[in-house]
């Protein structure tokens, strides 16, 4: 568990939490994945849409689509999410709709949308499924609601506002924490005691959207708000282990690189990684999928299939950890920060495990910029804080809050 002192909501929090408010409804967002064979193009041209990625890339992509019978594990594990969030809320008595909305299939967001406006849902707040600060994992799920909303014309009918990352929850990071802990004890009884390496890993990402990840007004390790948090919740995880973690060595590392080969993306790559391990001694190896909220394509193919190959030519033994999925801790830490939005009676206080404070309910609108090919400016956005609008950038010794 957290340290007691950090179970209490600071300054930094506070400064950055929204004025709690109604919500109609609230919108579990996500990726979306292919259903059968017949969706897998579609889905990947989805995807896809202006971002340079070759065609060799999608047609190897589509292979690991297609040897699961074309279906991607994430549409289930959504369905089970807001099922598990959906009674968790009601055991609560917290009365507000769940509904769930894709960027890259159905249900897509537009539709979704137009439902609530055909339902009177007025003011909506979107929680996505992914945790951490980031053009693809943050801002983008702001834009899509932004686009949608235009695109539908009813951007001065519906309010959309997004519940902020919750990668620095205690909920979300204790299943990775249960699970290292399983995964070490196993590869200890295979491995007598030789060394073992825990290696956390995320998507890789442009380097281009790392650096612009976080605000520019504030500081990160790695110049990355994505780095940083992934860094910060990798090293809560160690923490919380103690002596299970004598003689382990950790890093973070990357997964599911694409993109030509001339752009550099966050490196070094997992399986780059588990290659040299031997060099080192090391005889067994725990992967943490930290970046990622459910045992998606991404986990089980670059993981379960690729990373495992790579540590049996390595010689080294393997164990992968279940990310977070319908755990209740971490069903509950969502419920936990819904309740915080809507302000109800029964709501936590905001409570950053291991950053100096949570994240913005509302994103500075310079966060996480990105502006795609053939624009010249950011996409319509909902969520943010006005560039004008000074921000809570970070808290002193005296636990003042600095703005810039
Ligand atoms: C940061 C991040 C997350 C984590 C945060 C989050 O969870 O949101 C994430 C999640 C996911 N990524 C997924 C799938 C794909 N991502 C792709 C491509 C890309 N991902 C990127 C980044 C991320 N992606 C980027 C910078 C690209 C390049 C193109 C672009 O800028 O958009 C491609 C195209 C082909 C390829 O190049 O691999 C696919 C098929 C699935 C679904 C898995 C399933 O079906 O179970 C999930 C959950
Ligand atoms: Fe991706």
């Amino acid at each position: 568990m957290a340290p007691v002192e950090q179970q209490v909501s600071n300054p930094l929090s506070t400064a950055r939490a929204a004025e709690p408010r109604h919500f109609d409804a609230v919108i579990l967002s996500s990726f979306g994945g292919p259903e059968g064979q017949d969706d897998v193009i579609p889905f990947l041209r989805n995807v896809t849409r202006g971002r340079g990625i070759p065609d060799e890339r999608l047609e190897e992509v589509a292979t690991h689509y297609r040897a699961n019978g074309g279906v991607s594990p994430i549409n289930a594990q959504n369905r089970a999410l807001r099922d598990a969030l959906e009674t968790e809320l009601r055991d609560r008595g917290v009365d507000v709709p769940l509904l769930w909305a894709n960027r890259n299939w159905d249900p897509y967001v537009a539709d979704v949308l137009t439902e609530c406006n055909d339902r009177g849902y007025r003011d909506l707040l979107v929680l996505a499924t992914s945790a951490f600060s980031g053009y693809s994992s943050c801002r983008q799920y702001r834009e899509d609601y932004g686009m949608g909303l235009e695109e539908l014309g009813l951007a001065d009918t519906l309010h959309v506002e997004k519940v902020r990352p919750y990668f620095d929850e205690v909920g979300f990071l204790t299943p990775s924490v249960e699970g290292l802990r399983d995964a070490l004890a196993k590869l200890r009884e295979r491995t007598a005691e030789g060394p073992l390496e825990v290696l956390f890993t995320t998507h890789s990402v442009p380097d281009t959207d790392a650096y612009a990840s976080g605000s520019e007004r504030i500081e990160f390790e790695e110049n990355s708000a994505y780095v940083a948090q992934h860094l910060a919740a990798s090293r809560w995880i160690v923490d919380q282990l103690g002596d299970a973690m004598d003689g382990v060595n950790w890093q973070l590392v990357y997964q599911s690189r694409s993109g030509p080969p001339q752009i550099p993306w966050l490196e070094p790559d997992i399986c780059d990684v588990i290659e040299t391990l031997p060099e080192s001694g090391v005889q067994g190896v725990a992967v943490v999928p930290v970046g990622f909220v459910s045992d998606h394509m991404e986990v089980i193919w670059d993981l379960d299939t690729e990373a495992k190959d790579a540590a049996a030519e390595a010689g080294i033994e393997f164990e992968r950890v279940a990310t977070a999925g319908t755990h209740p801790a971490f069903v509950g830490a969502l419920a936990d920060a819904i309740e915080q939005r809507l302000g109800t009676e029964t709501a936590p206080p905001r409570v950053s495990a291991c950053g100096q404070g949570t994240w913005f309910d509302n994103c500075p609108a310079d966060c996480c910029t990105k502006i795609l090919r053939g624009q010249t400016e950011p996409r319509p956005t909902v969520a943010q804080t006005p560039l004008d609008q000074p921000i809570a950038v970070a808290m002193d010794e005296q636990g003042e809050v600095i703005y810039r």
